[in-house]
């Protein structure tokens, strides 16, 4: 394998930079930082290596895979189905500010693998999260799990800039993505030999996205990006409107935000969830190993 020369020297601009107020909803904010953060990158890194350095990059791992083949739809052992584990490494966030002081990527991408976790998630962006491409790199460097880019994309660029720090997947949101940028970039994400996790947050997005061939993974975030609401029946509410379709199609659907529980993990499993992605109620426990095997201990009968 050739070592691609991470981390890419980006200095990412200061989000004061740029002339977004809190008038806006945080997406919107976020999204606007991003076209200032993909013009400044592209000045700071030509596109063309960039396009180089991906084709250089080694196979993926199948991450939707991963997911299926842990997630226990008929274990007889358990009181309900058991889903696989996405969890996710973030040192901030809009809604909670700064969620883990004591943060080391790799630390605790070695401590979720140990818990049983069955993919991670690296948050990339800088500006609201307090992630990098570069903890993303690392964790790939240190850790064999398959590995989701979580980013807000909407540009080429960073789809393959997600493939050079070793993503496995990218995550591609639905409600910054109108219907041809969509398709564009899992048709690219594919070109590169990489998975989607496509997410979205209501009906009309699900049915939006079903367009979008073909789909890997469907998301279904129970935090409503624009006022930070959680709601875990939101994953109950979609699936049971389109679970025959996805299930006919088989798309694994997995469920997002604001899962605390065993009870909460059983809820979505049964409403046809093969996954979860945690991220804040894992790390603010200060034991990360011992949090995840809590969290995927389900209630006895
Ligand atoms: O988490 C936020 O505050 C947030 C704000 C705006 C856009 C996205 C945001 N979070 C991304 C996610 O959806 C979560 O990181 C992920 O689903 C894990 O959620 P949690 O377990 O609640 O940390």
């Amino acid at each position: 394998m050739k070592i691609p020369p991470f981390p890419i020297p980006l200095s990412l601009p200061r989000l004061s930079n740029y002339p977004t107020t809190n008038s806006h909803s945080i997406l919107t904010r976020i999204v606007r930082h991003k076209q200032q953060e993909v013009v400044h990158m592209r000045r700071q890194q030509s596109f063309e290596e960039i396009v180089q350095w991906a084709e250089d990059m080694p196979i993926c791992q199948d991450f939707a895979r991963a997911l299926c083949l842990k997630s226990d739809k008929s274990n007889s052992g358990f009181p309900s189905s058991r889903p696989s584990l996405i969890a996710e490494i973030k040192k901030a966030s809009p809604s909670k500010g700064v969620i883990r002081e004591n943060f080391n990527p790799v630390t605790i991408a070695r401590a979720y693998e140990q818990g049983g976790a069955t993919c991670l998630s690296v948050l990339t962006d800088s500006a609201f999260f307090q992630g990098s491409f570069a903890n993303l790199w690392e964790v790939r460097r240190r850790v064999a799990l398959p590995l989701l880019c979580k980013e807000f994309i909407i540009d080429a660029y960073q789809v393959y800039l997600a493939r050079v720090a070793g993503a496995d997947a990218v995550l591609l949101i639905a409600a910054i993505l109108p219907e041809d940028k969509g398709q564009r970039l899992l048709s690219l994400i594919h070109s590169l030999g990489m998975q989607s996790l496509v997410e979205v947050h209501t009906l009309a997005e699900l049915d939006r996205v079903m367009n979008w061939l073909p789909l890997d993974m469907v998301g279904i975030n129970n935090r409503n990006l624009e006022d930070f609401r959680i709601d875990i029946s939101n994953t109950q509410r979609l699936l049971a409107a389109r679970r025959e379709q996805l299930d006919r199609q088989k798309i694994p659907v997995i469920s997002e935000s604001g899962l605390d529980s065993p009870t909460a993990l059983s809820m979505v499993s049964k409403a046809g969830a093969s996954g979860v992605l945690v991220g804040e109620s894992l790390l603010k426990k200060p034991d990360l190993e011992q949090a995840v095997k809590i969290l995927l201990e389900f209630p006895k009968k």
